[in-house]
């Protein structure tokens, strides 16, 4: 990422309370740019600039921290090019990770991410959610996603293989207000309710954003 990047990454973090250490920008950086070379290849963003990488992607990823916190067990939904699980991993390493998207391609560059930071305990599998059930009863502590789907799809698969007294956090962006009331009868029936919604700025960019923070009932 060049300079300017580097700057809105360091600074973004700093804002959510995270001071970045010289070897988590450098692994951040190393991670922007092997999703640049794979992008060119495989569709894994539509977001290509590394300012853009930084905030949106990186800094986004990190806003997480908010409210996930480890030693846990985390499981990220519809991963796609490893957000938000790879930038949380390199910030708090305790974080057992388990990163499934439907597309083998994006889970083929999560692997190589991995590889090249060097974690321990991050798993990327070509899965699609609804299956984790029988590998993974009720195991996380946290099941977390981005830009996924909507919110009582998102809860439905993430039910099964959440520990009794776990937390469900959906990112959202705009709107996230009237998207939670429009699901609160469907999650009463699936036996979740909304525990908390944490608005905030996106750091450098200004967009609103949401942690949806769901626990079962
Ligand atoms: C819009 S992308 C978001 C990717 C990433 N979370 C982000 O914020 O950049 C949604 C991803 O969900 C994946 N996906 C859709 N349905 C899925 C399912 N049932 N199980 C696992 N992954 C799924 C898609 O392949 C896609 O990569």
């Amino acid at each position: 990422m060049n300079e300017r990047a580097r700057d809105f990454l360091k600074k973004g973090a700093a804002e959510l309370g995270i001071e970045l250490t010289a070897a988590q920008l450098k692994s951040l950086d190393l991670f922007a740019e092997e999703l640049k070379k794979w992008n060119r290849k495989i569709n894994l963003t539509a977001i290509t600039d590394d300012e853009g990488i930084a905030v949106k992607h990186l800094v986004d990823s990190l806003s997480l921290l908010k409210v996930v916190r480890g030693p846990a067990r985390m499981l990220d939904i519809g991963s796609g090019g490893g957000f938000p699980g790879i930038p949380v991993k390199v910030v708090q390493p305790d974080l057992a990770i388990v990163s499934v998207d439907a597309v083998v391609k994006k889970i083929s560059f999560q692997k190589q991410a991995v590889r090249l930071l060097g974690f321990q305990s991050f798993d990327a599998l070509h899965v699609r959610a609804e299956t984790l059930a029988a590998d993974y009863p009720e195991y996380f502590d946290w099941v977390v996603s981005r830009a996924f789907s909507d919110i009582p799809s998102f809860v439905a698969m993430a039910l099964p293989v959440l520990k009794p007294e776990g937390r469900i956090v959906a990112m959202k962006g705009k709107n996230a207000a009237e998207e939670v009331s429009a699901a609160e009868e469907e999650l009463q029936k699936l036996g979740a309710r909304v525990e908390s919604v944490l608005d905030f700025n996106l750091p450098c960019s200004g967009d609103a954003r949401s942690l949806v923070i769901i626990v079962k009932k």
